[in-house]
């Protein structure tokens, strides 16, 4: 998908990776960028303006953890301004596995419910004309940093999730992709809890090995939004980008 001319949310546009993403999009150009995120940072959203006057950068306060009802009016706001709206990035995440109900509720439940929503206004069953999610999901979907099993965990429900929205796309007309990056230096990832504390310097330790930059991460984001590719399993680490070939162990056949 060509970003110039698109209209894109982006939910946790102002996060570490969001923002250098956010930064990376209005650099291509799109008509609008609706950034929602629970955090409001003004200064920020008016560097985006600054980056490319051409770009229209709207933010609304949004908390992925609200009713699936009440993302739904948020959305009717955003289409009935926008009209079309070609891309839905999604990725709100926290990481802390002290808070194991409230890391479902962001990392999986939140992006399941903002995913439910937009489907009443994309669902080509519905007359809609489909539209395209990329999730953010995260290499420990694939391999869990087991020492924050609940984080791990979550990232893999998310990941499976957008494996089984691609799979729908010829029913909804709505296609999917998973974007996984590695480790990346963020606030997230400074210091977090391990699950019942069974490693206290887990992020001390994961952060003695190598890493990515955000920038590093948002330029490889952009050319995996550009490749647009249904069901596409994109690894982000160490400033590469690599679509990942998943092994099938089981199929339902259906
Ligand atoms: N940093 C990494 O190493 C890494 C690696 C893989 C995946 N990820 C994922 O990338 C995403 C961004 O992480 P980051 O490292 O930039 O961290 P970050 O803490 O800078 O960003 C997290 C973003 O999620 C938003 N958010 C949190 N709770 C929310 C809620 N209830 N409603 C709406 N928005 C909410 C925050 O406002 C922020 O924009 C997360 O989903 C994270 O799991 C990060
Ligand atoms: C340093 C640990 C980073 C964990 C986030 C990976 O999704």
């Amino acid at each position: 998908m060509a970003i110039a001319n698109k209209n894109i949310i982006f939910v946790a546009g102002l996060g570490g990776i969001g923002f250098d993403t956010s930064r990376e999009i209005v650099k291509s150009g799109p008509k609008n960028l609706v950034i929602l995120d629970r955090i409001e940072n003004p200064a920020a959203i008016a560097e985006l303006k600054a980056l490319n006057p051409k770009v229209t950068v709207t933010f609304y306060p949004y908390d992925v953890t609200v009713s699936v009802a009440e993302t739904t009016k948020l959305l009717k706001t955003i289409f009935d301004k926008l009209k079309t709206v070609d891309l839905l990035i999604n990725g709100a995440g926290i990481l802390d596995d002290y808070q194991i109900e409230r890391t479902i509720a962001v990392n999986f439940t939140g992006t399941v419910n903002t995913t439910t929503a937009i489907m009443s206004f994309w669902d080509k069953r519905k007359g809609g004309p489909g539209g395209v999610i990329a999730n953010i999901c995260s290499v420990t979907g694939f391999n869990a940093i087991y020492q924050v099993p609940v984080y791990s965990a979550s990232k893999a429900a998310v990941y499976s999730f957008t494996n089984s929205l691609a799979r729908l796309a010829p029913i909804t007309g709505v296609t999917a992709y998973s974007i996984n990056p590695g480790i990346t230096k963020t606030t997230l990832v400074h210091k977090f809890n391990s699950w019942q504390d069974v490693e206290p310097r887990v992020a001390e330790l994961l952060l003695e090995h190598p890493t990515q930059t955000t920038l590093q991460c948002a330029q490889n984001f952009v050319k995996a939004i550009e490749a647009n590719q249904n069901g596409a399993i994109w690894k982000l680490d160490l400033g590469t980008l690599e679509a990942i070939e998943w092994t099938k162990h089981w199929d339902s056949h259906i």
